[in-house]
């Protein structure tokens, strides 16, 4: 008999990834494609989203393509998708009336300082688990409805409909029969109660926006509809499961437990800790959020979001000019023993956990006439490790949970310098495991439980394999020095827009 398999779609900040993956949760094939950011603005960060659906047709195109593999192979498929990032388009055109806003777009910093003014901060960290910043959904989709002409009319009409990019995704491979989203992205849009597990008609009043927008919020596992044909050459495959990518890393890296907390180094960095059937509210600058709803059952997360990290080093690749590749970053870094005192702050974005600071903006400290390009990327590279830092500390603050060890993933993982450097300031042994497409592996266990594929968690949890272990070797007082200067440089980039 033809061997079945699960089809992940990955559709990150930057490209949109299809993976196969076989009963082991091993990669069996996968395509990948890049597609077009703008930056129509200083600190605002769109898309097209025909654009990143035509990237998800080339990367399936690709796959059946270049593999030996036929659809009627695959036994279901799992959404995964950057989080926040809006669309709002015509129900009855199917097309988007903006750019998506992205998660990292800052145009809302305004509407996000008149909430803060009118005092609706607790009410919102209560409800949603989130603290107001423009990083959320809520106010790109009332910036849309304010700035794209006739939009607010057409929205009471009925005509407009909202999604984040699992929605969009699943509209689109439906063919329009499904408008929904899962608990995980609902969480994050800033309209939905995490507590009731409905969307909250005070956070739709403060922001005007029509409940009719809005999809329906359904289980992270489970069949929301079946693929129009003609994208599946022919075949109609259930799509049956869909979460936030960070969430889905955190399955994919099998943190069943309370109290296991993964990594994720991509273009931004997330640090997620279960925290099982209670939502843990935070008083150290982190945020409450939905892990997932399987099982029957809703658990929650905390949550350390970092909005720049591997972007850095695109920074560095695309915008200074002085690494050719990624990896180019590791080898440089490592032909210096320090960073002579130098600090880059990367708040490109302003800053996210645990300072939430949409006026920050990035800095480089601690200059001298010797300081060269090796001190630089390295200290760079470090950036990554000192935001990881922060957000742990707050974690365990919140938690009570002191961890013993940090399960990694994401495309700069594969950095060792970065990987055994997180481990020495973190005082704690970082793992990184075998498959490293957590993100595509956790939304394809999502699918899979909801087919039948996979059995239960415990059977996924078996799959699970470490690579390598990067152990702490630093001394406490060095590891301490270092950790100083990050807080001594970060502080000094607060406000920094604002004050100008
Ligand atoms: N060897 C490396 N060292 C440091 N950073 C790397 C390396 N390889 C990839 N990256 C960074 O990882 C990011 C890509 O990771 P990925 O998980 O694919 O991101 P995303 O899902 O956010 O698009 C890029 O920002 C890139 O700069
Ligand atoms: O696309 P990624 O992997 O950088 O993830 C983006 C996050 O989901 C934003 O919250």
């Amino acid at each position: 008999m033809t061997e079945k398999y699960i089809l992940s779609i990955d559709q990150g900040t930057t490209s949109s990834r299809a993976i196969l993956f076989n009963k082991n949760g091993e990669i069996v094939a996968m395509t990948q494609r890049e597609f077009p950011q703008y930056y129509p603005k200083p600190g605002w960060v769109e898309h097209n989203a025909n654009e990143i659906w035509g990237s998800v047709l080339a990367v399936l195109g690709e796959l059946f393509g270049n593999y030996n593999v036929e659809p009627k192979q695959i036994e279901g498929i799992g959404i995964t998708n950057q989080r926040e990032t809006t669309v709002v388009w015509d129900k009855n055109t199917g097309l988007p009336i903006y750019n998506a806003i992205v998660w990292q777009s800052r145009q809302t910093a305004a509407i996000c300082d008149d909430l803060k003014a009118k005092g609706y901060e607790q009410m919102v960290r209560e409800k949603t688990g989130l603290v107001i910043d423009a990083y959320f959904s809520g106010t790109k989709i009332k910036w849309i409805l304010d700035n794209v002409e006739g939009a607010r009319e057409k929205a009471k009409k009925g005509d407009l409909l909202f999604g984040t990019i699992d929605t969009w995704l699943i509209w689109k491979l439906t063919g329009g029969k499904a408008h929904v989203t899962d608990y995980t992205n609902a969480s994050r849009t800033m309209l939905f109660n995490i507590h009731t597990l409905e969307w909250d008609d005070e956070l739709l009043q403060m922001l005007d926006i029509p409940k009719s927008m809005l999809p329906e919020v359904r289980p992270s596992s489970e069949i929301y509809g079946m693929t129009v044909p003609y994208h599946f050459f022919g075949e109609e495959i259930p799509v049956a499961g869909a979460a936030g990518d960070q969430q889905a890393a955190l399955f994919g890296q099998a943190c069943f437990e309370a109290g296991m907390a993964k990594n994720t180094y991509g273009t931004g960095c997330f640090m997620l800790m279960n925290t099982g059937e209670k939502a843990v509210p935070s008083k150290h600058g982190l945020l409450t959020t939905i892990a997932w709803g399987v099982d029957g059952k809703v658990e929650y997360a905390l949550e350390g979001s970092i909005f720049v990290a591997g972007a850095a080093v695109q920074w560095l690749r695309d915008g200074l000019r002085v690494v050719d590749n990624a990896p180019q970053s590791e080898e440089l870094a490592t032909k210096v023993d320090s960073t002579d005192g130098v600090y880059v702050v990367p708040a490109f974005t302003g800053l996210g956990a645990p300072y939430w600071d949409m006026d920050a903006r990035g800095a480089i400290f601690g200059l001298t006439r010797g300081t060269t390009r090796e001190h630089l990327v390295r200290a760079t590279l470090e950036s990554l490790a000192y935001q990881t830092r922060d957000v742990l500390s707050a974690m365990e603050a919140d938690s009570g949970i002191t961890l013993n060890t940090l399960r990694v993933d994401g495309g700069a993982v594969k950095n060792n310098f970065l990987m055994q450097f997180q481990s020495d300031l973190l005082a704690v042994p970082v793992e990184r495991p075998v498959v490293n497409e957590t993100t595509a592996l956790g939304a394809a266990y999502l699918a899979g439980l909801a087919t039948g594929f996979w059995k239960d968690k415990e059977e996924i949890a078996k799959n699970w394999a470490i690579d390598k272990t990067f152990e702490p070797v630093l001394a406490e007082e060095k590891r301490e020095e270092l950790y100083s200067g990050w807080k001594r440089a970060v502080n000094s980039t607060m406000h920094w827009s604002k004050n100008q």
